[in-house]
């Protein structure tokens, strides 16, 4: 209560012109205004509370952590409402289509002017009334400070009212505060809430167009709920920050948060997201609902995906078919994946069937090394690359919206190149490791994999990543003819390395610059951190090293 005192009278030495409603507003509806300073006490001049801006927001900062905030999280935030206002463009984009489609149906007669909708645009009434969309409902279920749903508010154009909700008092009445700073735009679409997020989220089914989950750690525990708030065609906006259990540091607890096992690969940030994603994608199907994933995102120390929320008894039998198990070889950390589910050719339902034993021998036909069994994972493609490539033009074209510009401009165009549907990828470097020679340059690597005739390309979550349709088996043939050209020194025999290299190759690796690979990139794709403590931070209560501002 203290700071919300200081508060008032903070407001109370400047709230001098009748005119300045904004500032009238906040002062009468600061949350302690009734019990703030007694006309007894001495007059005190409170110095103006130190803020913290963020896009088009400014909360109170707070140096105490009686509230979470991290400003590393920026670039979480940016992107975030950069793919909100692409969600809306497009939600409005959707609901036209519907629409016409359902004006063209009715026959000209039962129109109210009589005339044919399709040739002059008149509509029936039940119709017309239908015909606005409602702007979309976002609830920011875990909101701490209310920085996020505020800028949701100020800054994504057409979106409805934002809840800003949290289950700590002190988050909800830091919320209010920040709310009423930020305005009348704010103050009328921002509805700060205490509750657990778990039970509102249960108790209003299909009700927001928009779900964020941003959590300590875990988002697993909101998940099953969140599932079932989200409205058809919504989406669920989800962080998870506990990397260390996603990327296998703790195997035994991502199993029981996510039902899946990480496997400690080069890969294991895209792992981390497609382990979130089957994790989702399960929690959806018990509701006879499914996910499309749109953008999902390994950046700084978490991962964020965003997926829309459909419901369809028929499209979740095919679930099984977007799972994966992940097959890892201890010697040479070669993968390979196999379907959770199969389709019996000969059923025309298209149902499928439990898949059948190991695709992958009991000893690694390269190294001879066993192979652990990860998963399983969400095997789909993790991203809409329409979606990929609509929000980075939109954020190119408006730069200035957003101070995490660069970072998210530049995960975008990693994401936007990604090959679809080349679950996992290997490391240039971990190939060469396990063999101990030079490595080949990254586009004398691609242009091998494509004078083979397959595909290639990065990924988002990793400089050295190699992310390809081509088999194990012909990745290790180039790495043969590359060794041929370079060769490496003796090294003992029982070594994954030398097991590869005792084998003569199927196929003669080209070197050669192939056409349309890889070549000089005018913009980043990846970039280091902008300063020391950009990372996860604390959780709320826990006293932090007392910061200066800027570091909070
Ligand atoms: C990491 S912070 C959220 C940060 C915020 N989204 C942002 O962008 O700054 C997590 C918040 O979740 C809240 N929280 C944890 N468990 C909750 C629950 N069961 N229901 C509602 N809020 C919860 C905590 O009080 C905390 O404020
Ligand atoms: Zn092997």
């Amino acid at each position: 209560m203290t700071i919300a005192c200081g508060f008032s009278r903070f407001l109370s030495t400047r709230v001098h012109s009748s005119t300045n409603r904004v500032l009238s507003l906040w002062f009468a509806s600061c949350p302690c205004s009734s019990s703030s300073a007694s006309a007894s006490e001495p007059p005190e001049i409170a110095a103006a509370p130190e803020t913290v801006r963020e896009g088009r927001a400014e909360i109170f900062a707070d140096k105490s952590n009686s509230v979470f905030f991290n400003k590393a999280q920026v670039n979480n935030r940016d992107l975030s409402i950069a793919v909100l206002r692409w969600f809306i463009s497009k939600r409005q984009e959707e609901h036209d289509t519907q629409l016409k489609g359902r004006r063209a149906e009715i026959p000209p007669e039962q129109h109210a002017d009589g005339l044919d909708p399709a040739t002059t645009g008149s509509e029936d009434t039940a119709l017309r009334e239908e015909s606005s969309l409602k702007a979309p409902k976002v609830l920011e279920a875990l909101a701490a400070s209310g920085l996020r749903a505020i800028r949701y508010a100020l800054e994504v154009d057409g979106i409805g009212e934002v809840i800003a909700l949290d289950n700590n008092e002190v988050a909800i009445e830091s919320c209010k505060r920040n709310i009423y700073h930020n305005g009348i735009l704010a103050s009328s679409k921002v509805v700060p809430h205490l509750a657990d997020a778990r039970i509102y989220m249960l108790t209003h089914p299909k009700e927001f167009d928009v779900v964020d989950l941003d959590p300590y750690g875990s988002p697993a525990a909101f998940l099953d709920s969140a599932v079932q708030c989200v409205a058809d065609g919504g989406i669920l906006m989800c962080s998870a920050t506990d990397m260390a259990v996603l990327a296998g540091g703790n195997a035994e607890v991502c199993f029981s948060k996510y039902g899946s096992y990480p496997v400690r690969g080069k890969y294991r940030h895209e792992m981390a997201l497609r382990i979130l994603l089957a994790c989702i994608e399960s929690h959806a199907i018990r509701h006879k609902r499914y996910i499309v994933p749109v953008i999902s995102v390994h950046m700084d120390f978490y991962i964020r995906v965003f997926v829309r929320i459909f419901t369809s008894a028929s499209t979740v039998k095919s679930s099984p078919l977007k799972f994966s198990h992940v097959y890892q070889c201890v010697g040479c950390n070669s993968f390979h994946l196999q379907n959770v589910g199969r389709i019996n050719s000969k059923d025309k339902r298209n149902i499928p069937l439990p898949n059948f034993c190991p695709t992958v021998p009991q000893e690694c036909s390269e190294c001879g090394g066993k192979f652990v069994m990860g998963g399983p994972i969400w095997s789909d493609p993790i991203h809409d690359r329409d979606w990929a490539a609509s929000i980075l033009s939109n954020i190119r074209a408006t730069s200035g919206l957003y101070q995490a510009y660069a970072k998210i401009s530049a995960i975008l165009t990693s994401v936007s190149e990604e090959l679809p549907n080349a679950p996992l990828f290997v490391s240039l470097h971990s190939i060469c490791a396990t063999l101990k020679c030079t490595n080949p340059t990254m586009v004398m690597f691609h242009s091998a994999i494509r004078n083979a005739g397959y595909q290639i390309s990065g990924s988002h979550a990793d400089p050295l990543a190699l992310k390809t349709d081509a088999p194990m088996s012909v990745i290790w043939d180039i790495m043969r003819c590359w060794v041929k050209l370079h060769p490496v020194k003796s090294q003992p025999e029982n070594l994954p390395g030398s097991r590869i290299l005792s084998q003569e190759p199927q196929l003669q690796a080209s070197f050669s610059q192939a056409t349309g690979g890889l070549v000089a990139r005018k913009s980043p794709r990846f970039l280091p951190n902008p300063e020391k403590h950009w990372g996860p931070k604390m959780k709320a209560g826990r006293p932090l090293k007392i910061l200066p501002i800027d570091k909070l």
